[in-house]
């Protein structure tokens, strides 16, 4: 379902566990920073709307979306974490770098989730132009950061149940 069927903020009909019991880390891109502090405090304020301690919510920043695999994996191996954030704004430009990054980062993430067995979460904006970033950072489609901390819930809380 294409975002603009979806409101990414829209959680209302949803089981979401309490979030209590775990500990995020949060890895923020400063690139395009007036977009992905908005998903920061999206996802921040969705984790703790949803029981999260503030104490337990780790945040960093990378310089770009390219580092949030390695920022991801630097949590992981340093913190105690049930769950990782990766929050980035990618947009395109006049080269090809774009899709570089994009697949760097979905790529990278997804790998460092399985290297540890734990989630890492996939709050990247890829788009065309700043107005759909603005349009999911707290937009007309909703928060992305929102989306991201509440699957990080159910992604903890599955771990929790399966892993033990
Ligand atoms: N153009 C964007 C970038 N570029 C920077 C890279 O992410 C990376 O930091 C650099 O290539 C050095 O390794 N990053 C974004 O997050 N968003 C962009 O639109
Ligand atoms: C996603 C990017 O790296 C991009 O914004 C950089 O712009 P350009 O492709 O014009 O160099």
């Amino acid at each position: 379902m294409a975002t603009q069927l979806k409101n990414l903020s829209d959680f209302s009909d949803t089981d979401i566990p309490s979030a209590a019991p775990y500990r995020f880390g949060i890895v923020v891109a400063e690139w395009n920073a007036e977009i992905t502090n908005a998903l920061y405090q999206g996802a921040y304020q969705s984790l703790v709307n949803n029981g999260a301690l503030p104490d337990n919510i780790f945040n960093y920043s990378v310089p770009g979306s390219f580092e949030l695999t390695s920022g991801a994996d630097i949590l992981l191996k340093n913190l105690h974490l049930d769950a990782v954030i990766c929050l980035g704004c990618v947009i395109q430009g006049e080269t090809r770098h774009f899709d570089f990054i994009c697949n760097a980062v979905a790529n990278g993430i997804s790998n460092v989730a399985i290297k540890y067995s734990k989630p890492v979460i996939f709050g990247v904006l890829t788009t065309d132009n700043q107005q759909q970033a603005i349009d999911r950072a707290g937009g007309k489609h909703g928060n992305k950061g929102d989306e991201a901390a509440i699957t990080a819930i159910k992604m903890a809380s599955l771990a929790e149940t399966l892993n033990g």
